[in-house]
């Protein structure tokens, strides 16, 4: 058990604040409250401003330069048939992101979002590329959870620090995470139903494609691992012993992040496991995530409960990629353009309510 987090992880979270101040926050609140249309009439776009104003620490947000960080591992839990598909996919897909044929690649290139692929462990290595940087902790990806822990504390923390270190290069004042690793949403389950002591049944999904049989036989893999870690239950130790070297630098991503306060946009129930970790290590990092979609994953509702978070759209998308957190980027610059563009009832010389509002 980790009697203490190492620094500088623990000086990281320490120096993480919430964001915004309330001044701000009823500064933007007026503003709202004062342009063109009937109060609240703009719905959760308005408290989407209100956080990303908060975030960015002005009453006139601009969005500048978004990153779509995707991290990618392979997870020695896949031998365990947890997954529809082989671990060969993590490498011939990390290829296909980088051709440009991924669904996070169309996403990315529609919204001008920057894509950098952060290779943490995928098992076959990949060639050299613009938007690769290559980070590898393990060059096989982690260990078997239903073996021995999927990386040892200090593996972990190295994880973690290529996160920090993805963000720190990032240019913008905006992160969207994304993942990809065959066997992750065994991964992610695992650290739901750990860190929230919840039935493994109900944290588990079917992922790429296991239902049925294949979905019971998930379900029994996940709960023997649980088994064997039974001890486990400081945050930081779960990751190490039940995630994937992917998740942790997303830990480390969204660490980094809020402490640079920088939007965070999260994808679906893979990447939420990551600020479920990071959550727990700091709270307040929870201030600076915007859940862009709920996942057709099942688990994923339970986690954003977790979260006390309430995403942004509902399209059952079940891939992972960041793809959700890509849909849901012209949300935030509609949010921030209001905030910039909109005219007030006194600029635009409109009347206001005739009754209290
Ligand atoms: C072709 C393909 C593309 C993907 N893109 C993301 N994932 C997603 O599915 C995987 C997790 O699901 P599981 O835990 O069932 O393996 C991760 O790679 C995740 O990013 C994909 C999966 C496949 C097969
Ligand atoms: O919601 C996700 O993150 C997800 C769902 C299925 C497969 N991979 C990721």
């Amino acid at each position: 058990m980790t009697a203490s987090i190492p620094s500088p992880l623990a000086d990281v979270l320490a120096r993480i604040v919430a964001p915004g101040t309330p001044a701000l926050a009823d500064a933007l609140q007026h503003l709202l409250d004062h342009k063109t249309k009937p109060v609240g009439s703009l719905g959760r776009l308005e408290p989407l401003a209100r956080q990303i104003g908060g975030i960015l620490g002005t009453t006139e947000p601009r969005l500048e330069a978004p990153q779509m960080l995707l991290f990618a591992a392979d997870h020695g839990l896949a031998r365990q048939g947890v997954s529809a598909y082989g671990q060969e996919v993590s490498w011939q897909m990390a290829q296909n992101i980088l051709h440009g044929g991924a669904a996070i690649s169309v996403l990315t290139r529609q919204h001008g979002i920057g894509l950098t692929l952060i290779d943490c462990g995928i098992a076959q290595p990949l060639p050299a590329h613009p938007q690769l940087r290559s980070a590898k902790v393990l060059p096989d990806g982690s260990a078997d959870a239903s073996e021995q822990p999927a990386m040892t504390l200090p593996q972990c923390l190295q994880a973690i620090e290529v996160g920090r270190e993805a963000v720190r290069h990032a240019p913008g004042n905006a992160i969207l995470l994304g993942e990809l690793g065959i066997g992750n949403t065994s991964a992610a389950a695992l650290l739901l139903a750990r860190l929230e002591n919840l039935p493994i049944e109900d944290c588990t999904g079917a992922g790429t494609g296991m239902h049925g049989a294949a979905w019971e036989h998930k379900v029994a893999v996940l709960r023997q691992v649980l088994h064997t870690h039974a001890a486990v239950t400081e945050p930081l130790d779960v990751l190490a012993a039940l995630g994937g070297l992917e998740l942790a630098a997303m830990v480390g991503a969204v660490l980094q992040a809020a402490l640079e306060q920088r939007v965070i946009v999260v994808d679906g129930f893979v990447t939420s496991a990551a600020v479920l970790v990071a959550a727990r290590l700091q709270a307040q990092v929870l201030g600076y995530c915007v859940f862009s979609h709920l996942s057709h994953e099942q688990g994923h509702r339970l986690m954003l409960q977790a979260l006390q978070a309430s995403p942004l759209l509902q399209m059952d998308l079940r891939l992972g990629e960041g793809s959700g957190a890509a849909l849901a980027w012209p949300l935030l610059e509609s949010a921030c353009r209001i905030l910039c563009e909109m005219a007030s009832f006194a600029s635009a010389g409109v009347s206001t309510a005739r009754t209290a509002v």
